[in-house]
């Protein structure tokens, strides 16, 4: 019999929300699900590793994989590029295991077209004033870099409708016990659905 599919969920929002932090975070308590590595241009910051944190390209190598239709989606921000490597989501939804990929608003937007049936999670800030002390508390961006993210952010909350949940990242176990109930009820409403319609059809 086919494998059933596992649920692709997308977690987005503007930066210094906190993606990351829950991102790495959900790792740690989360068996079973598959975290995607992106691709990038942008440069390994201090700890970072490459092929654990992001695989780290040049502009060149990024673009030729956008030619081989080797990324799912992939958005320039603030200068870089990032993007999803398409075969790793593909074969491990279809070995029937879930997803997460941790992305911005430009790619999460393309992937809900691709995949209408993913789950899309808006991470959002407590205050506008919050994700701008947090971006600077990260202490990873200039000032000139700063107000170009907030200005980003800014724009990016406003999208925050075309998602299917809004979780507010006030508190980072907060939010991933918010995401985690969010997993379980998409796993109920799935077999539900399921269970209809073999009822329906009259299959055992
Ligand atoms: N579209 C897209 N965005 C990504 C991808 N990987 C990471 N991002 C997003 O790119 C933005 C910048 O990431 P990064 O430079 O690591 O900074 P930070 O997440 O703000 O600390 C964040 O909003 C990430 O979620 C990807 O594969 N595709
Ligand atoms: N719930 C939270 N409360 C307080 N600080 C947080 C919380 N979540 C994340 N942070 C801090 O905010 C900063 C930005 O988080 P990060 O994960 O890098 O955001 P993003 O990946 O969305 O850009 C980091 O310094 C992180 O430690």
């Amino acid at each position: 019999m086919k494998k059933e599919r596992g649920i692709l969920f997308v977690l987005s929002g503007p930066s210094g929300v906190g993606k990351g932090t829950v991102n790495r975070s959900l790792r740690k308590q989360w068996d079973g699900l598959e975290f995607s590595i992106s691709v990038t241009t942008r440069k390994p910051r201090e700890g970072e590793e490459d092929g654990v944190d992001y695989f780290f390209k040049s502009r060149d190598e990024f673009e030729k994989m956008i030619e081989q239709n080797e990324l799912l989606e992939h958005a320039e921000y603030v200068g870089n590029y990032y993007g999803t490597p398409l075969q790793y989501v593909e074969k491990t939804l279809a070995d029937g295991k879930d997803v997460l990929l941790e992305i911005e608003v430009q790619g999460a937007l393309q992937v809900r077209k691709l995949v209408p049936e993913g789950v899309f999670i808006f991470l959002a800030p407590p205050s506008l004033d919050e994700l701008r002390n947090r971006i600077v508390g990260r202490g990873t961006e200039t000032e000139e870099l700063i107000d170009n993210r907030m200005k980003v952010a800014k724009e990016e909350l406003e999208m925050m409708d075309h998602y299917d949940y809004v979780v507010e990242n006030d508190e980072i176990q907060a939010a991933c016990d918010r995401i985690k109930a969010i997993s379980i009820a998409e796993h109920c409403k799935k077999d539900r659905i399921k269970q209809q319609y073999l009822r329906i059809l009259e299959v055992k």
